[in-house]
């Protein structure tokens, strides 16, 4: 079911939302009315009653753009997986949708769209309401872990910055992404038998999550060649929609920028396929919504230079991937190490080593991989922040865990049949961090990895029935009887 309730389909029902409303399932904050934020985000419990709150403010669903207050059922998929996956317990979670209006006309026009009819507002006004919700939440809520999903990109990195140094909070576009993707490429690695120091990544898309990959990339080479963050950036290329980025291009982030290229490029084109020739890459990244942006040219280009180029197509939902891997695995002869951001089926072809036919599965290179674990070791030692320490040893407890260390024809990452497992490890993985970088609050924690495992799953919550008794009531009514008779007969057929 996880392709229903999360990605892909999640990002139809966002689109309907105000079609097929039937009750609010969560926090709905007005940026109009800015003044009830503590008094609306204070109905939902005591200091004690929540752990994790995902809020977005809507802009940047997926990949499918602004759905204004729709964006409450992204905060919902991403609660109903900390519980899935984390077995984070459901009443101790809040998800929230900040209303801050939509550039989104068709909903503006809708008139049944339920939330603010007016464009978004931009500026102070959006950044005192963004922080009167941080801090409501953290006087309300002193223990709750922060999740934000889905900002836009002139956002996203600005709001992860400004509370990182102060709260335990996480982006999960950011910073989930750029761990799950950097587990795929160590496994990959692994399996094509290159080194990370190595590395040459282009990265299709250098919005929110694009930068965010690159960036856990790039610290990740930096710690194993021992070099300069801007040594390690330069084994990175990040293009976006005027091409290569380079210290020409006009209105760059400054995330963007510390990936711009110097070398001079102005006698050079700076699309795709030009880059891919010139700097002959063995990753390449999509996160740019382009669908079928990786051509067979372009593939075949990185498979011309690289024995077993490493190739991720990430943008939700389906129809948005850069490249389908039926199509990655044909023109690469089944050589492409593969992994995607919403699930495929197992492609077939005759690529076993004397031609016969073989299944591949390829692995979900989703966030959903490692946010649940992340946020589990956070909410369990109760970390006062989420340090890079604690991202990168989530990223460790990830890659462990890839088939594809121990059958080189493995998926690139579990899936979601362990999903619990990982979880577990990647939890244990950042409790260990946080206590090392001394952020963890909560005593006692067991210093051992398998009584450390065991306080992990010991917490948390499953999704199990009660057994029902039977019984029959003295003096009840004939057609009570006959209920509870059935009530009664459901348990015996259980057992
Ligand atoms: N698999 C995952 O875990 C995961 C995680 C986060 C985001 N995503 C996906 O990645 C995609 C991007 O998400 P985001 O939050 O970074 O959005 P974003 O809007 O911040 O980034 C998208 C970037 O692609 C660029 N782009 C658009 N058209 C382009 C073109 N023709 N050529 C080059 N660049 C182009 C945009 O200018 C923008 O910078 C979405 O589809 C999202 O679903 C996947
Ligand atoms: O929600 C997902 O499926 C992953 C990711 O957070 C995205 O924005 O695409
Ligand atoms: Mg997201």
């Amino acid at each position: 079911m996880l392709s229903v309730v999360y990605t892909p389909t999640e990002g139809e029902a966002i689109q309907n939302y105000s079609r097929i409303f039937r009750r609010p399932e969560g926090v709905f904050l007005n940026i109009e009315d800015i003044d009830r934020v503590h008094h609306d985000l204070s109905l939902w419990g005591t200091a004690e009653d929540i752990d994790y709150i995902v809020v977005t403010d809507g802009e940047e669903i997926l990949g499918i753009g602004d759905q204004g207050c729709g964006g409450i059922l992204i905060s919902i998929a991403k609660l109903v997986l900390m519980t899935i996956c984390a077995g984070i317990h459901p009443n101790r979670v809040l998800p929230v949708v900040l209303d801050c209006g939509t550039d989104n006309e068709s909903l503006l026009k809708d008139p049944l769209y339920l939330g603010l009819r007016r464009n978004r507002v931009r500026g102070e006004r959006y950044d005192k309401f963004v922080e009167t919700f941080v801090n409501s939440a953290r006087q309300l809520y002193p223990k709750a872990y922060i999740h934000f999903e889905d900002f836009g990109f002139s956002n996203a990195r600005r709001i992860l910055d400004k509370w990182r140094p102060e709260i335990p909070c996480f982006n999960d576009d950011v910073q989930g992404t750029g761990c799950v993707t950097l587990a795929a490429i160590l496994a990959a690695l692994h399996v094509s038998n290159q080194k990370l120091g190595d590395l040459r990544m282009v990265v299709f898309g250098a919005g929110t999550a694009g930068v965010g990959i690159a960036d856990q990339v790039r610290d990740a080479i930096m710690t194993e060649r021992g070099i300069s963050r801007e040594e390690a950036a330069k084994q990175i290329w990040l293009i976006d929609k005027p091409g290569l980025l380079t210290i020409e291009t006009e209105n760059l982030s400054d995330v963007q920028k510390r990936y711009a290229r110097s070398e001079d490029w102005s006698d050079k084109k700076r699309d795709l396929l030009s880059v891919v020739k010139e700097v002959k890459p063995n990753v390449l990244v999509g996160t740019s919504t382009v669908p079928k942006a990786f051509t067979e040219e372009i593939v075949r280009a990185m498979a011309s230079h690289s024995e077993r180029p490493i190739i991720l197509p990430l943008s939700n939902p389906t129809r948005l991937h850069e490249a389908v891997p039926a199509d990655l695995l044909q023109w690469t002869d089944g050589k492409a190490l593969v992994a995607t951001g919403s699930p495929f089926k197992p492609v077939k072809g005759p690529w076993g080593a004397n031609g016969e036919e073989v299944e591949i599965t390829v692995a979900e290179c989703n966030n959903s991989v490692v946010f649940p674990g992340i946020g589990l070791g956070g909410v369990l030692s109760r970390a006062k922040l989420v340090t890079d320490k604690m991202l990168v040893a989530a990223v460790g407890g990830v890659a462990e865990l890839s088939p594809a260390l121990s059958d080189p024809t493995g998926p690139l990452l579990p899936g979601v049949d362990v999903v619990r497992d990982v979880s577990v490890r990647v939890a244990r993985k950042v409790i260990q961090a946080a206590m090392e970088d001394g952020v963890a609050t909560v005593e006692g924690i067991p210093r051992d990895e398998s009584d450390l495992d065991e306080w992990i799953r010991e917490q948390m919550w499953d999704p199990v029935y009660r057994p029902l008794k039977y019984v029959v009531a003295k003096g009840a009514s004939r057609q009570a009887r006959g209920e509870m008779r059935v009530v009664g007969s459901v348990e015996r057929d259980g057992e």
